[in-house]
């Protein structure tokens, strides 16, 4: 029989020939995540029905761009759980479980999620939460080599992407510069596991020599030693793309260890390679050019989002281009062979900076978004979730549009200059700043809630305008699918999955998703017939930190795959959602102020994934909803009682008063919650 997954360079170069495959994440290697595929299009998209639905093992986060290669379909859920379907029917063929250690489940920022495998001659690669880089046999499920991407275990490293494969090396990077590592991507052989080069993000000790000339060039836009023991950051934990005729892999790096610039490099410097591009050869791993979209980032504003490479008509030249619309709200088109800047434009409203100057490929800086220099809180637009966030976009080269998951979204920065790093301390946030308080009233949560909304955007990347625009009620909406049927797919937050006409961006089709869609869609043939997938789950950074606003979105995590084809009539089986108790609390008996100390260590210690003032929206427990025998073992769950269900250990990090003040405050959220009206409850079960 044929080998399964049997995929390399050639095949997924000469995708378009394959148009019934999804070979790579991205589809091909530019990563427009357009199909030529048309049997589904505007005209007849309204007969889409479901064909099969397939329930994933945790309702949590589902972020994967399912492969699917000579009908079969492999894809992953939370905690990096591997999934190889049959894709015209969803029958199970394997699953592999990496068996991630539970106990590290603090140490990924953003939930437990996985953006999905790369395959390769047989073999399905996956990246770990917990670190490790994994080749699976892709007919057996089982498991081929295992290699540990952490180059620092007393660090929090994570993987959150998908791998990307060029001339048989899976190329993976880290998750991890919230709290403060030093950020790489690292090559393997595909066959055997061996590590064949690693590229560094930001410098290392500056008071040794660099590894490499341009981690020396680097090291002189830092200043002080601050940001060495942070680590740095520069994380490139998500998008890469590659150009097979230039033979130039492109990495998008992430914010900096710790935010905070005024004290982690006294204010000063570029802080490379911070929020940049940098292109790189895919064979050994040496640098090419960098362009940083956000020089001396503080803020979070990564460049690590969707990349897409194109070839656009540039005052009457065709150029070769690559695209990128980071979370700082500027669309930058670049010469993909020079790094040289082509233009820039605001594609969601922003305070940080002015405009691009296209001289110097510099942004010009407002000071308004500069809480470092102000006392107080300080709004900066767009906020640590950006103008879009990781959700792919798609490019489709018919309509020449590019559809962005857009964000409206700003949150305050407030500067903490008596702030003290601690070294090396696991699953704890150390970003030197304060951002997003949100107050503990319910009408307060609700104002925050309501300025924080989402558009599906289609931009002209050539007049750098917008064409058309979808609104949605909240941030933190699905990736897009681009086809030639002049159809984009998109699922959204509030738990739908869309349809819309490319051209014009008229609603076509709609069906229900029983939870929020954040992951993007893919489309494939089997036995000769389209089919379009959305994995569903809502889940992600935005329902495990900011519950109150994301409640606004109706939904709660239900993680499936939906296929669907024309004519198709499955029947959409029921979800079933575990009951919401508002148990009665234990008596109250700490003092206001006791409250009020407790509110600042759990929003420090605990809503990153319990949500800040513990307002849950619904990936891990709601911590106001805890039962009587909860409360009564409470100390014991915070020292590491529940570590083997992902509630991690805070034994020596927190003491016993600590966890008693954040027992105070979730005691008096509990009693705030009763008080409640039912609106800012969450949607009941169904
Ligand atoms: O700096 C980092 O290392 C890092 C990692 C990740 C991640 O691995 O998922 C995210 C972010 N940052 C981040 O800033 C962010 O907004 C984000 C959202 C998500 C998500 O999956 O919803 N992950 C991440
Ligand atoms: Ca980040």
């Amino acid at each position: 029989a044929a080998i399964p997954a049997d995929v390399d360079g050639a095949r997924i170069v000469n995708a378009d020939k394959e148009a019934g495959n999804w070979m790579s994440t991205g589809r091909t290697y530019d990563e427009q995540r357009f199909s030529p595929l048309k049997e589904i299009n505007d005209g007849n998209v309204k007969n889409l029905g479901l064909a099969w639905q397939y329930k994933l093992d945790y309702n949590r986060g589902v972020e994967a761009t399912p492969i699917i290669v000579d009908g079969v379909m492999y894809t992953t859920g939370s905690f990096a759980l591997v999934y190889a379907l049959d894709g015209a029917t969803g029958k199970l063929l394997w699953k592999f479980d990496p068996h991630e250690d539970m106990t590290r489940a603090g140490e990924f920022c953003c939930d437990a999620v996985n953006r999905g495998v790369a395959v390769w001659k047989g073999r399905v690669y996956v990246g770990t939460n917990d670190g490790r880089l994994i080749a699976i046999d892709a007919r057996t499920g089982q498991s081929v080599w295992q290699a540990d991407t952490i180059a620092d275990h007393s660090r929090s490293y994570a993987i959150s992407g998908a791998p990307r494969i060029v001339h048989g090396k899976v190329i993976i990077g880290n998750g991890g510069a919230e709290f403060g590592v030093r950020g790489y991507i690292t090559a393997y052989d595909a066959e055997t596991g061996q590590q064949a080069w690693r590229f560094y993000t930001v410098p290392g000790d500056p008071t040794r020599p660099q590894e490499t000339p341009e981690l020396q060039m680097a090291v002189k836009t830092w200043t002080g030693d601050a940001w060495f023991k942070q680590g740095g950051g520069g994380t490139a934990w998500d998008s890469m793309a590659y150009d097979p005729e230039l033979n130039l892999l492109y990495i998008g790096t992430g914010n900096a260890s710790m935010w905070n610039y005024a004290l982690r490099s006294q204010a000063k410097g570029d802080n490379l390679f911070l929020s940049s591009i940098v292109a790189i050869n895919p064979d050994t791993g040496k640098y090419v050019w960098h362009y940083q979209t956000t020089p001396g980032d503080a803020w979070d504003m990564t460049a690590t989002q969707h990349m897409i490479l194109a070839d656009l008509p540039i005052d009457g030249v065709d150029r070769k281009v690559i695209m990128q619309a980071p979370k700082n709200g500027f669309f930058y088109v670049l010469d993909r062979a020079t790094g040289k800047l082509i233009s820039a434009e605001k594609y969601a409203p922003v305070n940080w900076a002015s405009k691009i100057d296209l001289k110097t490929g510099r942004p010009v800086f407002t000071g308004e978004a500069s809480y470092w220099l102000k006392k107080g809180k300080v709004l900066v637009r767009p906020g640590f979730w950006g103008g879009h966030d990781w959700q792919p976009m798609s490019y489709n080269p018919q309509t020449g549009l590019v559809y962005i998951p857009k964000h409206v979204f700003a949150v305050t920065y407030e500067n903490t200059p008596d702030y003290q790093y601690i070294s090396n301390k696991k699953h704890f946030y150390q970003l030197g700043v304060a951002a997003a308080d949100m107050k503990d009233d319910p009408a307060d949560m609700e104002k925050w809630a309501k300025s924080w909304t989402g558009a599906l955007l289609a931009w002209d990347p050539v007049k750098q305008k917008k064409v058309w625009e979808v609104p949605y009620k909240t941030i933190y909406n699905g990736g897009t699918l681009s086809t030639a049927g002049n159809l984009v797919f998109e699922g959204t937050a509030d738990g739908r999955v869309v349809a819309y006409r490319a051209t014009n961006g008229d609603k076509l089709w709609e069906s229900p998703a029983q939870s929020g869609v954040i992951a993007a869609p893919v489309t494939f043939e089997a036995n000769g017939a389209q089919y379009v997938t959305f994995m569903v789950g809502w889940g992600g950074a935005f329902p495990t930190f900011a519950g109150a606003a994301s409640l606004d979105a109706g939904v709660r995590p239900w993680a499936q795959v939906l296929t669907y084809r024309l004519g198709g009539d499955a029947k959409l089986a029921e979800a079933h959602f575990a009951p919401l108790p508002t148990p009665e609390p234990p008596a109250q008996t700490a003092s206001a102020e006791q409250i009020t100390q407790g509110k600042a260590e759990f929003n420090g210690h605990c809503s990153q994934c319990h949500g800040i003032n513990a307002v849950s929206g619904g990936v891990v427990p709601d911590l106001r909803r805890l039962s009587s025998g909860q409360h009564q073992m409470f100390a014991s769950i915070v020292k590491g009682a529940f570590q083997q269900l992902g509630m991690p250990s805070y034994d020596g990090v927190l003491t016993d008063d600590q966890i008693s003040l954040i027992h105070d405050y979730l005691i008096k959220r509990a009693y705030d919650l009763k008080a409640e009206t039912p609106e800012t409850s969450p949607p009941a079960t169904n």
